[in-house]
């Protein structure tokens, strides 16, 4: 195909992409859209008399349609796209000395809110950035962080992204598996530009502001400063003078994507100063004031080949998909979780299908959905959940709304294997020395089915098996034997008991469980006293450990200690401790000033909660100190600045510590 052809093929199916996907109903993953663009932006370099009379990239989003049209004062437009630090470097160098501020892209809806007179008069979508929908309505409903009254007098125009948090996303999913949503930019779009109020009820979001002009003109002509002072909550903005310096921002923002609340696809550069950033003016769909700086995507499509059910350690049967391995948030994929058969239903997936994968935060790749079913060829299969228990073929039952498949034979061999690798998981019994493979053959000898039988293997037994040598065994048993000090904590997490999580075993250890008996004695009344554990989680302790009964015995009987361990009480704290009620945040990396040994985190912790404090995971007004050791990252600091929390160098605290005794 030549150039022309291919030029003008590009630009028809940019139209048709984007129509879609701002309509709410996106027909590709936005890398394969983007993908798209870049070709058709490379081919009109190479031939620029060949740009199209309509051309896609001179426009911004797509035709407001739904609700009452409102034209926008100055023109909402779309972001320059940058992927190399030379980008970066030539942004700076097109401004030369002028701060620049470094902040998320945050993925969701971009709205323009206008105040008159100090009170919010309307929130107004994008739309094709000259005009954009009335969302007033919804806004007010459903947008956290959009205050009803601003103080300012005049006109005020706040503009920034309004978008679903990935719990409230994920909440939602949970509690609506009939009508899940695609992922929470989408969900943001459809939720405020929905006809029907009542749809969308209980679909909360947050608002961000990034942009702001004022009529009169305000004093404050720094872009945060004069956000913030409005009352406005704004994704952090890192004021950078060099490239180099900016580079970095990005750096960190990027690592720190899968801790945070919300999807975000890049990071935004922008002139510091609202005056110098007017003063850059415009290109035909982007300001010359900002560029985004693009992250790689969590999203990405591919074809569903297979789907199987897997038997889990507490007998769930699970749908997962295996996929044509797919890059998608910075890892291949080639198997996702899809949950259960009524999110498949809800979702209407086949095998075969072209399918939405999601890989964001920390969450295991999901298939979320078909985007386009009109690609479907009628080869696609139904996916039909499984009539017996794959492993033992016995019946299987169903549970909940979302009708999950559970095998109950205890004696499954599937799920026996389950049991045993999690009980020797880091978390539990930590057998290191003893992988999957070697679980899953001594379980088919059957010289392993409960977590106790462990404790019978011996070295002479291994030896009997092909490819173990004096060496390996010995290093088995030892694995073994120092696994019997697992106690009551990680002993709970080993038995894998449902709905109890690595949590409840803590909280149980520290409301003064003595021993894993204690604990299945107590029955439901004593349990659901304990903070934070309710009905249902006393319930299925109290019936399985009474269940797990012999087992318990079993595991006493071979040496296995199921007593509280001394390091998951809460800290013996002595009077005039020197951290006493102090609330503080660790950060960075913490070595031990006397040795210069790295220590893990959690072991730092403690000590410091052996010296009085409480700790918390992030810095908030209520933090006295931030502790910081090594390669601490920027942002921890600058929050710790603003909210005036005092920052305190490790070394300062290791000197307190071992004055203390303690360390
Ligand atoms: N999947 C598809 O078919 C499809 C089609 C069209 C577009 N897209 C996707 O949409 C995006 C392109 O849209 P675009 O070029 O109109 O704009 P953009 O969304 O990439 O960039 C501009 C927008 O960024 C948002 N934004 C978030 N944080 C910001 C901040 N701190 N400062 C300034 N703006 C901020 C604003 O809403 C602004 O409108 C791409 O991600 C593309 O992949 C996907
Ligand atoms: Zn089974």
């Amino acid at each position: 195909m030549n150039a022309g052809d291919r030029i003008q093929e590009l630009a028809a199916r940019l139209f048709e992409l984007r129509d879609a996907y701002y309509q709410g109903a996106p027909l590709v993953a936005d890398a394969e859209y983007d993908a798209l663009e870049d070709e058709f932006r490379g081919l009109l370099a190479e031939h620029p008399e060949l740009t199209p009379a309509d051309n896609p990239l001179d426009s911004v989003g797509a035709p407001a349609v739904l609700h009452a049209p409102v034209r926008h004062s100055r023109p909402m437009l779309s972001l320059e796209k940058a992927n190399k630090p030379e980008q970066v470097e030539a942004f700076f160098a097109r401004f030369p000395g002028q701060p620049v501020v470094v902040m998320p892209k945050l993925d969701g809806l971009s709205l323009a809110l206008v105040y008159e007179n100090g009170r919010l008069a309307r929130a107004v979508t994008r739309g094709d950035g000259t005009t954009g929908d009335d969302v007033t309505y919804l806004t007010r409903a459903l947008a956290d962080g959009v205050p009803d009254r601003v103080d300012a007098p005049g006109r005020v125009e706040v503009r920034g992204e309004c978008v679903m948090l990935r719990s409230t996303f994920d909440a939602y999913n949970k509690k609506n598996p009939d009508k899940p949503l695609i992922n929470p930019r989408n969900a943001a779009a459809g939720t405020l530009r929905a006809k029907d109020p009542k749809a969308v009820e209980g679909r909360r979001m947050q608002f961000f502001a990034f942009d702001l002009t004022t009529e009169p003109e305000s004093a404050d002509s720094d872009l945060d400063a004069g956000l913030r002072k409005l009352g406005f909550s704004v994704a952090e903005m890192r004021h950078c003078k060099a490239a180099e310096e900016a580079q970095k921002v990005i750096e960190s923002i990027e690592e720190q994507r899968n801790s945070l609340d919300y999807d975000l696809d890049g990071a935004v550069l922008r002139l510091a100063d609202r005056d110098a950033f007017a003063a850059a003016g415009t290109r035909s769909s982007s300001p010359r004031g900002a560029i985004a700086y693009k992250f790689a995507a969590e999203e990405k499509t591919t074809v569903l080949a297979d789907v199987v059910w897997d038997v889990g350690k507490t007998g769930k049967i699970a749908p997962v998909a295996w996929l044509e391995p797919v890059f998608v948030g910075g890892t291949t994929v080639t198997r996702a979780t899809l949950a259960n058969q009524e999110v498949i239903r809800a979702r209407n997936i086949k095998i075969g299908d072209t399918v939405l994968i999601r890989r964001a935060g920390d969450v295991i790749p999901f298939v979320a959905g078909v985007l386009d079913a009109s690609k479907r060829t009628g080869e696609e299969r139904e996916i039909v959940p499984p009539a017996e228990c794959p492993s033992c073929a016995q019946p299987l039952t169903e549970q909940g709304n979302s009708r999950e498949l559970f095998c109950t034979n205890s004696a499954c061999p599937a799920q026996t294997v389950r049991r045993l690798i999690h009980w020797s998981s880091r978390a539990a019994a930590d057998i290191d020395a003893i992988g999957q493979v070697w679980i899953e053959r001594l379980a088919e000898t059957g010289d392993l089915v409960n977590p106790s039988d462990f404790y019978t293997l011996t070295k002479e037994r291994l030896l009997e098996f092909d490819r173990v040598g004096e060496v390996s065994a010995t290093r088995m048993i030892e694995s073994i034997d120092r696994s019997r000090a697992v106690g009551l904590r990680r002993a709970l997490i080993g038995l894998a008991i449902p709905m109890a999580s690595e949590g409840t075993a803590a909280r149980l250890c520290r409301a003064g469980f003595g021993s894993l008996e204690e604990v299945a004695d107590a029955g439901v009344e004593a349990l659901v006293a304990v903070d934070d554990i309710g009905a249902k989680v006393a319930e299925s302790l109290t019936q399985h450990l009474t269940r797990l009964r012999p087992e318990i015995e079993r595991l006493r009987a071979r040496g296995v200690n199921l007593d509280v361990r001394d390091e998951d009480l809460p800290p013996v704290v002595a009077a005039g401790a020197p951290l006493e009620g102090k609330s503080v945040v660790i950060t960075g990396s913490i070595s031990d000033p006397r040795s210069g040994e790295k220590v893990a985190r959690p072991t730092f912790q403690r000590m410091c909660e052996k010296a009085g404090a409480t700790a918390a995971s992030s810095v908030s007004a209520s933090t006295d100190m931030l502790i910081t050791g090594a390669d601490v990252g920027a942002s921890k600091l600058t929050k710790a600045e603003k909210l005036g929390v005092e920052v305190v160098d490790q070394g300062e605290i290791w000197a307190k510590l071992i004055a203390a005794g303690i360390a």
